[in-house]
C-alpha cells in the first residue's frame, strides 16, 4: 500500500493505493499538509512508501518528517523515466508532466498520447509512439483567467466558473464568462486539432481540476481522468522501483 501525493500550484491531491487499485482519494490546501498526512498514515498504517511530485512551492523537506515511518521518495529530474525526455530544458519541465508523460508511456503503450491537464495552468503534453516526450505548451487554467482580467484591469469583476448562455456575452459578466470558458474550450479543441494535423492516430488522457467540466464542453469526445496524475505517480514509481 503507498500514499501518492500530488503537489499543484492550487491545491494538493493525494490518494492510497492497493497494487494499481485507489483506496481513497484526498484533496487538501498546502497549509494542510504535515496534518492530513499524519491522519492519513493513521488510517492507512501499511502504507510503505510516500510518493511525492511537488511542482507548488512545497518542497521535500516538508516530507522528511515521515521518513520515521515509511520509506519516502519525492521524484526529481534524476529519477528514471519510461521515456526518452527530448525537452530542450530538462532541468526546467515539470515534475507533474514528467509524471503524467510517465504514466500515459506506461498505461498506453506503443502509440502516440497526447496528455492535457487543466489545473493551475492547463499543461499538454506529448509523447509520441516510440516513447519521445516531445514537449507541449503551457496555458493559463481556468481560475487564472478569471483572476487575471479582474486583477489587470481596473473594472472588471472577479467571477468563478460559470457556462456561458451564448457566445456572445450580453452583460459584463456574460461577456467575461462567454471570453474565459469559451476561449479555455475553443484553445483546446484547436491544439487537438493542430495535433491531429501531424500526428494522424494518438491517444488524449484528460485530467486536472477542470477536466470534468471541460470533458462535455470539448469538439473532440475525450474523457476526464481526474486521478491521472496519481495513478501516473503509482505507476512511475513502480517503473522507478523495477528498473533502479
Ligand atoms: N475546490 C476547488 N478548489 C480550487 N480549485 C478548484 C476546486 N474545484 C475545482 N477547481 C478547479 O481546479 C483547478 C485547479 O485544478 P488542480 O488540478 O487541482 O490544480 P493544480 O494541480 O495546478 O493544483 C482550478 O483552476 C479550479 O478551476
Ligand atoms: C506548468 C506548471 C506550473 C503546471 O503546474 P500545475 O498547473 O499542475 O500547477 C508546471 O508543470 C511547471 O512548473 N513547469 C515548469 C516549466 C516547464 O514545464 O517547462
Ligand atoms: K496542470
Amino acid at each position: 500500500m503507498i500514499l501518492t501525493v500530488d503537489v499543484g500550484n492550487t491545491r494538493i491531491k493525494a490518494a492510497v493505493f492497493e497494487e494499481s487499485t485507489v483506496v481513497e482519494n484526498f484533496v487538501f490546501e498546502k497549509i494542510e499538509l504535515e496534518k492530513k498526512i499524519e491522519k492519513i498514515l493513521k488510517k492507512f498504517p501499511n502504507c510503505s512508501d510516500l510518493v511525492v511530485a511537488s511542482v507548488g512551492s512545497v518542497e521535500k523537506q516538508s516530507f522528511l518528517a515521515f521518513e520515521k515511518q515509511l520509506k519516502v521518495h519525492f521524484f526529481t529530474h534524476e529519477d528514471v523515466f519510461p521515456f526518452h525526455n527530448k525537452y530542450a530544458t530538462q532541468k526546467t519541465l515539470g515534475i507533474d508532466r514528467m509524471i503524467l508523460a510517465g504514466g500515459a508511456t506506461l498505461q498506453f503503450p506503443k502509440q502516440n498520447r497526447l496528455v492535457i491537464d487543466a489545473g493551475t495552468c492547463i499543461t499538454y503534453d506529448f509523447i509520441d509512439e516510440n516513447d519521445n516526450y516531445l514537449g507541449g505548451a503551457i496555458s493559463p487554467g481556468l481560475r487564472l483567467r478569471y483572476e487575471s482580467l479582474h486583477n489587470f484591469t481596473a473594472r472588471l469583476p472577479l467571477l468563478t466558473l460559470e457556462a456561458p448562455d451564448n457566445y456572445v456575452g450580453n452583460s459584463t459578466p456574460q461577456a467575461i464568462h462567454s471570453g474565459v470558458v469559451n476561449g479555455f474550450v475553443y484553445e483546446i479543441d484547436g491544439f487537438i486539432d493542430e495535433y491531429r494535423k501531424e500526428f494522424s492516430n494518438f491517444i488524449i488522457i484528460l485530467t486536472g481540476g477542470d477536466a470534468e467540466f471541460l470533458a462535455k464542453r470539448l469538439k473532440n469526445t475525450i474523457f476526464a481522468n481526474s486521478n491521472f496524475l496519481l495513478e501516473s505517480l503509482n505507476q512511475t514509481y513502480q517503473y522507478k522501483i523495477d528498473n533502479d
